[in-house]
């Protein structure tokens, strides 16, 4: 299950703290403070290139970096895929639209 697997990428992550940055791109990562944030925002430019003027293929590609680097963003915070996930639930089924309405004076 996609569920699944976004929770053992994000364990995998979350176990590579501290470890030797000469072996792990994630340790690599993590072990500069801002970098997780520079490369998610990278990504994230990347991925709205694609969406503009990519191929679905370079779309999907650049929306899997996106992920996983906001994974690794989280992870660097001390959180975890879940607790995007439990937002995520606590928020389903309700409108955006009257989610806004609900918060914005008539
Ligand atoms: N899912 C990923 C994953 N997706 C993308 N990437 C890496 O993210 C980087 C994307 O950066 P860019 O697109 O900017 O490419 P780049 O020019 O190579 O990067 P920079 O030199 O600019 O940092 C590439 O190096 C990719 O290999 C990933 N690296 C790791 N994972 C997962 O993380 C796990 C742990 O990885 P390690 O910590 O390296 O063992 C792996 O087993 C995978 O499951």
């Amino acid at each position: 299950m996609a569920d699944d697997l976004l929770i053992r990428l994000s364990d995998t992550i979350a176990s590579r703290r501290g470890t030797d940055p000469a072996a792990s791109y994630v340790a690599r990562l993590m072990s500069i403070p801002e970098l997780p944030a520079r490369k998610l925002g990278e990504e994230a430019v990347e991925t709205v290139i694609a969406a503009l003027a990519g191929s679905d293929e370079e779309l999907v590609a650049e929306a899997a970096d996106l992920v996983f680097h906001l994974c690794v963003l989280l992870a660097a915070r001390g959180l975890h895929v879940t607790d995007v996930l439990e937002e995520l639930s606590r928020r389903e089924g309700i409108s955006g639209i009257a989610e806004k309405a609900a918060r914005t004076p008539a």
